[in-house]
């Protein structure tokens, strides 16, 4: 049995469109310097790295209407595994906007409702895909209309079947979802914020915050924060690191570039959340949501601190 294929789960997946702009000017009529399209999604995204750095995976993403199609066929193209599951509902397309400097705009439309047999028909696609995996890894939105306990019900099951599952998603849907004990979350600086209710301003309120997610059940968190790297509070401890990029291009994906990093490199401890950090700088370096590639990959730019600087501010 291989034990090494991680296994996606995208309930809300997108195409998406990014356009390249030299200024965004509101209320403007704006002719864009480039466009591309990219099969997109958290759990999406985090297949597309790890198959372009070799590491076995399969996404199950939800696909309806002719937008579903083609993300099926994008999908397809790039020799991504897939476990699509068909649903009545039409996939939607978010656009991101990109300025010159790097500046993203993003608008991610709602997605549409799943019916209760469209969800068990994805829970079941996931366990059929199982049988070989390390991990299951939930991420994204919720669909409007489906529970927000929909990814603590489904991190309750897939542990329950064996599996370590990871869970990248925001608001009530995350709150939820660290009840149910995953194995790992991965919440940027806003969504952890979110999720103790208080602002989290400096190294040390990521720590507190993280720690008490993880009082509250969530094994390992992964928080990433932006330009100012990420943190790991895991059983083990504390440990925190970057790695700049001089000329970001976008920023798009870049959380799911170093979660699929990190879940590649093992998951544990400053290797692992090295790997993270190269891979998501990489990702950074790249246009629109492209995932890095080995040779992309510069493992020389990570620096990790074990002792970090706890009174560190997070506000520029
Ligand atoms: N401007 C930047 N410079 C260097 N690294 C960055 C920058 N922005 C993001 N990163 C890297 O990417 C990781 C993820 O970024 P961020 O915290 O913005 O994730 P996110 O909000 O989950 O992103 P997304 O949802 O677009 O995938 C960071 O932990 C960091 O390693
Ligand atoms: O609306 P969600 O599900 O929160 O996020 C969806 C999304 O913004 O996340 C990915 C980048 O992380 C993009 O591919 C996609 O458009």
């Amino acid at each position: 049995m291989n034990q090494h294929v991680i296994v996606t789960l995208t309930l809300n997946p997108s195409l998406d469109r990014t356009i390249e702009v030299d200024r965004l000017v509101h209320g403007t009529v704006i002719r864009a310097t480039s466009a591309r399209l990219d099969p997109g999604g958290k759990g999406v995204n985090v297949s597309r790295a790890l198959l372009a750095n070799d590491v076995p995976t399969v996404a199950v993403v939800t696909a309806g209407g002719a937008d579903g199609d083609q993300l099926v066929h994008l999908l397809e193209a790039d020799g991504i595994p897939l476990g699509a599951v068909r649903v009545a509902g039409r996939t939607r397309s978010n656009i991101t906007v990109v300025e010159p400097d790097g500046v993203v705009t993003k608008l991610n439309e709602p997605g549409e409702p799943l019916s209760r047999e469209e969800l068990d028909a994805v829970a079941d696609r996931v366990l059929a895909e199982m049988g070989s995996a390390s991990w299951v890894v939930t991420c994204g939105s919720v669909p409007p209309g489906v529970p927000t306990g929909i990814y603590a019900r489904m991190c309750e099951f897939f542990t329950a079947a064996g599996v370590r599952v990871a869970v990248d998603t925001s608001g009530p849907a995350l709150l939820a979802a660290v009840e149910a004990r995953p194995f790992l979350i991965k919440p940027n600086r806003e969504e952890l914020a979110e999720a103790v209710g208080r602002p989290v301003d400096s190294v040390g309120d990521v720590v507190e915050a993280a720690e008490e997610l993880r009082d509250r059940g969530a094994g390992t968190v992964l928080a990433s924060l932006g330009a100012d790297g990420a943190v790991l509070v895991e059983e083990e401890g504390v440990t925190i690191g970057e790695a700049p990029v001089a000329v970001p291009r976008s920023t798009v994906g870049a959380g799911d570039a170093l979660l699929a990093g990190f879940l590649a490199a093992g998951a544990r401890g400053a290797p692992a959340l090295a790997e993270g950090l190269a891979w998501g700088a990489a990702a950074v370096g790249l246009p629109a949501s492209r995932m890095p590639r080995p040779e992309d990959i510069r493992r020389d730019i990570v620096r990790i601190h074990t002792r970090p600087d706890l009174g560190r501010s997070l506000i520029a």
